[in-house]
């Protein structure tokens, strides 16, 4: 009889409500925003722009737009990586579990998942479902990991995948994922990634003098790139566009989700819909590679709101291509990084 593994894993992802009832997007809106590494303002300047102006403002708004794609089963991120946890665990001997950052499952309840499952578990393999690092996404997701690991005292120890956008594996699956699509007429293919707050690659600049500094930063060698969700986001949609043989003038790269005034990494994407269709753009495909999992990003800001102002503004097709969800090159790929790591 095989031995049982003294390690586990957990997918983490972002997150969402518990329903698309407003109450519910309320809590979850909250928990999300008052993130210290999503809204980094002061505390009690948080608390008031979150609780007394953003959240009451965005969250009915929210509501409806998360019932326009809500699924029978639930959230559509939520679902996904339920499904992506079943395809793993399905060619892995160790137990797999996914928890969210904001939201349900939390991460306690996937380590005690693990931990019911075998109490003698030596080691929890941490896999965030962020291809790249942000303060917001990849950051604060390992972040809150490690302060329940430590504030609950587990007694296994924790193994964090590093951001893998340039990881080969990653990459052929994501382009493999996305061959279908570019082997049809296409005039141009958008890489939209989720965009975060200029403000927020400068302060994560390890060196406090490259990023968004130094004359076209991304592309000039230096350690902050390691840091740099701006960088990593090129890297990927290059070498993806390299491995599909697309020309460098038929793809571009643009950021979405803009919340609030700041200015955010551009060129966004909304207005990037609007003006292709004028410099002859008409047949559109759309890859948000930031997300692992279909989301209300892509489902609805891209493959509604998005689709819409492209053909409104002359454009003829639009297609969205999927996230990775459990396409088998990106099952096989994490089970294959497991497996090395365990
Ligand atoms: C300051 C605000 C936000 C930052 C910074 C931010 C970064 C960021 N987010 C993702 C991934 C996802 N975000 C999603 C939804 C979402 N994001 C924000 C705000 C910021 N995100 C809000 C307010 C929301 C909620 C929805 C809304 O009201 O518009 C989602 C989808 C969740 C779902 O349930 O489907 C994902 C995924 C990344 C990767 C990132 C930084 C790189
Ligand atoms: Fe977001
Ligand atoms: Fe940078």
């Amino acid at each position: 009889m095989e031995a049982k593994s003294d390690k586990g894993i957990i997918l983490m992802n972002l997150g969402s409500p518990d329903s698309t009832a407003v109450p519910d997007v309320k809590r979850y809106l909250n928990e999300f925003l008052m993130d210290k590494r999503v809204i980094d303002y002061p505390y009690l300047f948080r608390l008031m722009l979150i609780k007394g102006i953003i959240v009451p403002r965005r969250a009915p708004k929210s509501a409806e737009a998360y019932k326009s794609i809500w699924w029978e089963e639930g959230s559509p991120l939520i679902a996904l990586t339920k499904q992506l946890q079943n395809a793993v665990q399905h060619d892995l001997q160790m137990p797999v579990e996914i928890s969210m950052r904001y939201g349900n499952p939390s991460q306690e309840d996937a380590y005690d998942k693990l931990l019911k499952q075998n109490p003698n578990l030596k080691e929890v393999i941490l896999l965030p479902l962020y291809p790249h690092y942000a303060m917001s996404s990849y950051e604060t997701a390992v972040e809150h990991a490690k302060a329940v690991h430590k504030k609950k005292k587990y007694p296994f120890t924790l193994n964090i995948v590093p951001p893998y956008y340039s990881e080969p594996d990653y990459i052929n699956a994501l382009a493999e994922s996305m061959r279908p699509y570019v082997s049809q007429d296409f005039d141009h293919l958008l890489f939209s990634y989720h965009g975060v707050p200029e403000r927020h690659i400068r302060k994560g600049d390890i060196t406090g003098k490259h990023c968004l500094q130094v004359e076209d930063c991304c592309h000039v060698g230096s350690p902050a790139h390691e840091f740099c969700y701006r960088h990593q986001v090129f890297i990927t949609s290059e070498l993806v566009a390299e491995k599909l043989k697309i020309p460098r003038e038929k793809w571009s790269v643009t950021f979405q989700s803009r919340l609030g005034r700041e200015e955010w990494l551009k060129p966004y994407t909304a207005a990037t819909l609007e003006e292709l269709p004028k410099k002859g753009v008409k047949r559109l495909l759309v890859a948000c590679p930031a997300f692992v999992s279909d989301c209300l990003e892509t489902l609805e800001e891209i493959a509604v709101e998005g689709k819409h102002t492209f053909i409104n503004s002359g454009g003829d097709s639009f297609t969205m291509i999927p996230c990775l969800n459990v396409h088998p090159l990106w099952v096989g790929a994490v089970v294959k990084w497991m497996t090395a790591m365990s």
